[in-house]
């Protein structure tokens, strides 16, 4: 893998790049970066998780003049979360250039956006349906841009933003170098390339799976009434570090959230109804771990980068196999590992196959966790409290109890005791979730491996519908109040946890192909919140497989 400083780079960025931990690239930085330099329009394509942000988003600062007064480069996203996500880490690679960014996204105020733009930043990341809200102001001039990204371009013409990122480029020039990114790439994206791009090239890095490849995939066969127990029981027994639980619908999420909450979980939930200032709350909760499950509609599916998420769990089964690829790829990131479990109810067993067909990879059949790997996952957690406790030491004041109460009981008896105490905390309350219909599965074309750097979808599908799941798709509305926000999208979620999970290694199946699929429209803004505390070098895949049990 290269360094960096082989790309011939601004040694500013370079400086930033060093900051922020990287030491080589990624193999899709490796292979975007130098296309990218050279100006012309690219399609790229990499896993969830490698390194696509910083692919378009090095090359793109490194090519800014700071002298210059305008916006020169534009970014789209599909969700707010993720706008906010992508402008900080575009923020912290300009940080020694002087290069100014802004994300400009619905729900957040948009006299504050006005005033934001005096500082005249050269990089605006936005929402398509705020963008344009601003282009129609004349708050936002597009005139100058030079660089074009569309980040999840799947998606964004998936949740029916064609128009609006057709109405939007017609104020670009068409003197510039355009380029989409995604992990999925649906055959309807030729479309959206033939329309907005010059002979772009190819850049993808599509081994023989779609999916991340450290992330253990599997399923556990569940009637919809006992989904719930299940998952306390999952939970319980992983001790995810950080969980993302995708739900179908917001009321779903809704209704999870809160039973979490009332069995004694330190969860929230993350949707489209919620306002801004609740939605940023959630994810500042999530990110710096004051809560660690994080319930979401696929608002939260897309390129949300959260280190610590060491399990993704499908609640709910999701409509697309894109869907499938980018929830789950919440985990496995940056050459970490973690674990995706699906609940699938018997209706929908064909449906999860019809996953595993386009995505190429066998999805294993895993038990309902018993009582028992629930309790045992729980006193495993305590116990390792228990230990890092007693390594630290500082225990002086309660040694006067300790053998007080030694002195009437034995020392197992009594431990037992403490165990029992602090493995209790956990209320048996009884749940009943609104039951949601199982999905139906689709009959799309299992796929058919096109040449190789092509990005075609594995199955031919198109034109996805979206039932009316609030979750994965459907709705598709205009915020009002600030005079025409964004569309939002739900989606389901993804989550994780740096576990001990001993238990790891399962097969992780083999495919060849990249999935596509497109359809309904839908769309939500997700996004990103705390920072990285480690200044640790992060190499891209180191690919051991070790515990990743540092903390971030
Ligand atoms: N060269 C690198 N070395 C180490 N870590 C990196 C490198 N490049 C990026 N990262 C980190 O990897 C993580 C994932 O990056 P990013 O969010 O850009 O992935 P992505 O490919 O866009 O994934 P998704 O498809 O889910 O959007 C981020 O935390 C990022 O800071
Ligand atoms: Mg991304």
């Amino acid at each position: 893998m290269k360094t960096f400083a082989e790309f011939g780079l601004d040694p500013k960025v370079l400086q930033a790049i060093t900051e922020l931990g990287f030491e080589e690239s990624t193999p899709i930085q490796e292979k975007a970066i130098p296309v990218a330099m050279t100006g012309s329009d690219m399609i790229g394509q990499a896993q969830t998780g490698t390194g696509k942000t910083a692919a378009f988003g090095i090359p793109l600062i490194s090519k800014i003049d700071v002298e210059d007064e305008r916006v020169v480069a534009l970014v789209m996203t599909p969700t707010r979360e993720l706008a906010i996500q992508v402008a900080e880490e575009i923020g912290k690679l300009s940080r020694f250039k002087g290069v100014r960014s802004l994300p400009i996204y619905g729900g957040q105020d948009i006299g504050r956006q006005i005033r934001a733009m005096k500082k005249r930043p050269h990089i605006i990341i936005g929402t398509p349906g705020r963008l344009l809200d601003h282009i129609n102001r004349k708050t936002i001039r597009l005139s100058d841009v030079t660089t074009v990204v569309l980040d999840e371009a799947d998606e964004m013409l998936d949740m029916g933003f064609m128009e609006d990122i057709t109405s939007i480029l017609s104020q670009v020039p068409d003197e510039r170098q355009t380029m989409l990114f995604s992990a999925t790439m649906p055959p309807n994206i030729q479309k959206l390339a033939n329309t907005f791009l010059k002979n772009p090239e190819h850049v993808s890095v599509m081994p023989k799976q779609v999916s991340a490849p450290l992330i253990e995939q599997c399923y556990m066969e569940i009637p919809e009434r006992s989904k719930f127990d299940a998952l306390s029981r999952l939970l319980d027994m992983e001790s995810p570090d950080l969980a993302i639980v995708f739900g179908r619908t917001k009321r779903r999420v809704d209704e999870l959230a809160e039973a979490l909450q009332k069995r004694g979980y330190t969860a929230d939930g993350l949707h489209g109804d919620l306002s801004q200032n609740q939605r940023d709350n959630v994810m500042r909760k999530f990110r710096d771990g004051s809560i660690d499950v994080l319930v979401a509609t696929d608002v939260a599916a897309r390129g949300l980068d959260v280190s610590g998420v060491t399990h993704v769990i499908n609640f709910d089964l999701p409509q697309d196999p894109e869907s499938y690829v980018h929830r789950i790829g919440r985990t496995g990131r940056a050459g970490k590992e973690g674990s995706a479990w699906s609940f699938v109810t018997p209706r929908e067993i064909d449906h999860l196959h019809f996953i595993e067909r386009v995505t190429r990879h066998r999805i294993a059949r895993k038990p309902i966790p018993s009582l028992a790997e629930a309790i045992e996952g729980k006193q495993r957690v305590v116990a390792e409290r228990l230990l890092d406790v007693l390594q630290a030491g500082d225990l002086q004041e309660y040694k006067a109890i300790a053998i007080q109460l030694l002195d009437q009981t034995d020392s197992v008896h009594l431990l037992s005791a403490a165990f029992k105490l602090l493995t209790g905390e956990k209320k048996d309350v009884n749940i009943q979730l609104t039951p949601e219909d199982p999905i139906r599965a689709k009959r799309r074309k299992p796929d058919v491996r096109t040449s190789g750097r092509k990005l075609s979808a594995p199955y031919g599908g198109r034109g996805r519908s979206y039932g009316n799941r609030e979750g994965g798709g459907g709705d598709r509305r205009r915020e009002g109040g600030t005079g025409g926000g964004d569309r939002r999208r739900e989606g389901g979620g993804g989550g994780g946890y740096r576990g001990n999970r001993d238990s790891r290694g399962g097969e992780r199946g083999e495919y060849r192909g990249n999935n596509g699929g497109n359809g309904g429209q839908r769309r939500e803004n997700n996004d990103r919140g705390g920072e990285r505390q480690d200044r640790r070098p992060r190499r891209p895949y180191e690919g051991n497989r070790t515990r990743s049990t540092d903390s971030e």
